[in-house]
């Protein structure tokens, strides 16, 4: 009953986002001020929002859902998210989704979602509670690095303080003085180091506020946010075997916490590493990655571009070919990162040639550029497409 209730919901997502937000400031006018829905475009609060609940849906029945709304309660107290905040997100969530789908909204799927929601509360409550004693909310961090590489890309290194807790592959939400309300999520580009510090990469999105901030207006000395670090992608207790790394822009970020972990492993099995970029120019990183190949001289590096003036997109199909001239697949461990259509392309690929489901491993990563224009209910009749992956354990509203 949820899920049909939200099916029909789902096609007026545009519709229910916006009421959903303006009767949530009209109903909370005193604690909107953070996220007025004036600061970002419709088309992506309403992606976030729909995301977010998709995830839920998909979910439903499943037994990590728990776990997902509990770490996304943790998460959400960098939103200083009290219970009366839940209650109000709730009273509006409902109203919205019962605009949306006019008729369809029986009082029937309105019993199912108000209770619905109020476990979900509860659960997000209860991780928010549980979160290990004497974590913050969030860490400041502040900027001792800013280095650029071209106008859309700019790798920064942080000092958090405290020191953040991390292992390598895992990732944060950033907020910016400079992007108010907003946070949104990068991988750490760098194993745990003594000094605390942390890298990360950012790749500016045309339009994005996050982004623009933190690769144009960002110097040595501000001061930002961390969330609580998040996710999976990890080498495990104790590597073995032959490896594999598959890295597309700033996906190299990630990859690189991991291959310096291995580094400092003294790791001496195969491991391969694939690097693919738009262009020459975003190969940003190759004085690290050589140094990184002089204490991992296991370490078998490909670097991937496009023939110069074609599409970025020809190296994933060159990628593709390289991939097709290695074997022993099924023996690999792999570890991919990039932007989610290419993660979704070369994970199908590397199936294909053999590499086990089980052995891939990737953080799916939630769009941060503008979503794709909204479907016509014809188009969504036709061609409903598949949810877009959103892991609230680290991606944010
Ligand atoms: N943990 C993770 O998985 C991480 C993911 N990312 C994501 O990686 C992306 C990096 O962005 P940029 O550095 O600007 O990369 P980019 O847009 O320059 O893309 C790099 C290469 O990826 C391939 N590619 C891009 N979109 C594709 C698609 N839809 N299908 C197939 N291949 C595609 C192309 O070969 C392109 O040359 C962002 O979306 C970011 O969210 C970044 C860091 C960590």
């Amino acid at each position: 009953m949820l899920r049909a209730g939200f099916a029909v919901v789902e096609r007026r997502a545009e519709h229910a986002a916006k009421y959903f937000y303006s009767h949530l400031f009209w109903h909370n006018r005193a604690c909107g001020r953070c996220s007025r829905p004036g600061l970002r475009p419709w088309k992506r609060q309403r992606d976030r929002l729909f995301a977010a609940v998709t995830e839920v849906m998909d979910r439903l029945g499943d037994p990590s859902l728990p776990a997902y709304l509990r770490a996304l309660g943790r998460d959400h107290r960098k939103f200083l998210a009290a219970p009366e905040h839940y209650a109000a997100v709730g009273a509006s969530l409902l109203a919205a989704f019962a605009r949306a789908a006019g008729g369809a909204w029986t009082a029937e799927v309105e019993k199912a979602w108000c209770q619905a929601y109020s476990v979900m509360a509860e659960t997000m409550l209860e991780g928010a509670a549980g979160a290990p004693p004497g974590e913050p909310a969030w860490w400041g961090a502040d900027v001792v690095r800013h280095a650029r590489y071209g106008p859309d890309l700019a790798v920064l290194t942080l000092r958090p303080s405290p020191q953040l807790p991390y292992t390598a592959g895992q990732y944060v939400s950033v907020a910016h003085p400079r992007a108010a309300g907003v946070w949104r999520t990068y991988s750490i580009g760098n194993a745990p180091r003594a000094d605390g510090t942390v890298d990360l990469h950012v790749s500016r999105v045309s339009g994005g506020p996050m982004s623009t901030a933190l690769v144009e207006r960002t110097h040595p000395g501000d001061a930002l946010r961390l969330s609580p670090p998040a996710g999976s992608l990890s080498l495990g207790a104790s590597p073995s075997g032959p490896l594999t790394f598959i890295a597309a822009g700033t996906g190299w970020a990630p990859m690189k916490a991991l291959l310096e972990q291995l580094a400092g492993a003294r790791y001496a099995d195969e491991v391969r590493l694939f690097v693919v970029a738009r262009d020459a120019a975003y190969l940003y990183d190759r004085p690290a990655l050589e140094a990184l190949g002089s204490r991992l001289p296991c370490l078998h590096t490909t670097f991937i571009t496009p023939a110069p003036g074609r599409d970025p997109l020809q190296a994933t199909e060159r990628l593709m070919t390289a991939l097709g001239h290695r074997s022993h697949w099924p023996h690999h461990s792999v570890f991919l990162a990039g932007p989610p259509g290419f993660m979704a392309e070369v994970r199908e690929v590397l199936v294909g040639l053999g590499a086990a489901e089980s052995r891939i491993s990737c953080d799916a990563v939630p769009p941060v550029g503008p979503g794709p224009r909204p479907l016509g209910s014809a188009e969504w009749l036709l061609n409903r497409p598949v949810p877009r992956w959103h892991n609230p354990a680290a991606r944010n509203a």
